[in-house]
């Protein structure tokens, strides 16, 4: 946030702008939105794949501290020297593309980590599940049951809302995209082993009831 929030005064000073331009007040505003709701939502963080399967090793700790601040970056670090204008359509359309992304993303999570810590909270009463042999059941129903990351498909959908702002002249802005969708797809198939593994059995009928990874009738 803090580097996001250093390019919008570097381009601000660089392209002698009032303000900062649409594409990078989008930019900043959507990765500010993903880390406030981060926080906002920690206790799900208990329930992701790092935290069930992986654990604290070189991963999370170069991730974290490395790669996400310098990486994630890169579409504010263009837009300094690289003007994008928008339109008002444009600009319509990616924040929609966002709001959809999001709403898939945090409504995926929220669901599973809910599940999670209370299979028998009877807000999830109207949601279908397979018992598994470990005592756990999964999720056949809901967000759960449309594709077999849900959440994978929420977070993509906003990673291509915060490359589109930065136009289609230069790879580095779509990095990201790029990166994370190679990222998304091997971890879901990391996944789908350790799940195999764990659930054996259960897991077979559950990808037989929900036959899709991430994106419905496609992938
Ligand atoms: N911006 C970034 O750089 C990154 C963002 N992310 C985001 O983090 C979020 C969490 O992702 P991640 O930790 O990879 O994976 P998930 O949150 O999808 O966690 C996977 C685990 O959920 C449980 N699960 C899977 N299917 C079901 C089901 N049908 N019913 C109930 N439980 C189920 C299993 O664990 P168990 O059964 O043991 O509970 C499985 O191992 C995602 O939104 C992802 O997009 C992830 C990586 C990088
Ligand atoms: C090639 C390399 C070194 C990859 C590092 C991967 C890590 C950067 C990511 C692994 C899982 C992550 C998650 C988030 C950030 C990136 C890393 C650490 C996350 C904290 C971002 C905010 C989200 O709301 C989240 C909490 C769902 C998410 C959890 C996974």
């Amino acid at each position: 946030v803090l580097i996001n929030f250093s390019m919008a005064l570097a381009e601000m000073e660089r392209q002698q702008l009032d303000a900062p331009s649409a594409s990078m007040l989008l930019v900043n505003l959507f990765q500010l939105l993903y880390v406030l709701d981060g926080l906002w939502n920690e206790e799900a963080i208990l329930t992701t794949m790092d935290l069930m399967h992986d654990g604290f090793g070189f991963m999370l700790a170069f991730g974290d501290l490395v790669w996400v601040p310098f990486t994630y970056s890169l579409q504010a670090f263009y837009l300094v020297d690289h003007p994008s204008p928008l339109s008002p359509a444009a600009i319509s359309a990616i924040v929609a593309l966002k709001a959809v992304g999001f709403y898939i993303f945090r409504k995926s999570n929220s669901e599973k980590n809910a599940f999670r810590r209370n299979p028998a909270d009877p807000r999830l009463a109207h949601l279908k599940s397979i018992p598994t042999a470990t005592g756990k059941s999964l999720l056949v129903s809901g967000w759960w049951g449309v594709v077999r990351h849900p959440n994978y498909l929420g977070d993509l959908l906003m990673a291509l809302a915060w490359s589109l702002p930065c136009g289609f002249q230069h790879l580095l802005p779509w990095y990201y995209m790029i990166y994370f969708l190679i990222l998304l797809v091997h971890r879901d198939s990391r996944d789908m082993s350790e799940c195999r593994r764990k659930y054996g059995r259960a897991w077979e009928e559950y990808c037989r009831t929900v036959r899709f990874r991430l994106v419905p009738h496609l992938y």
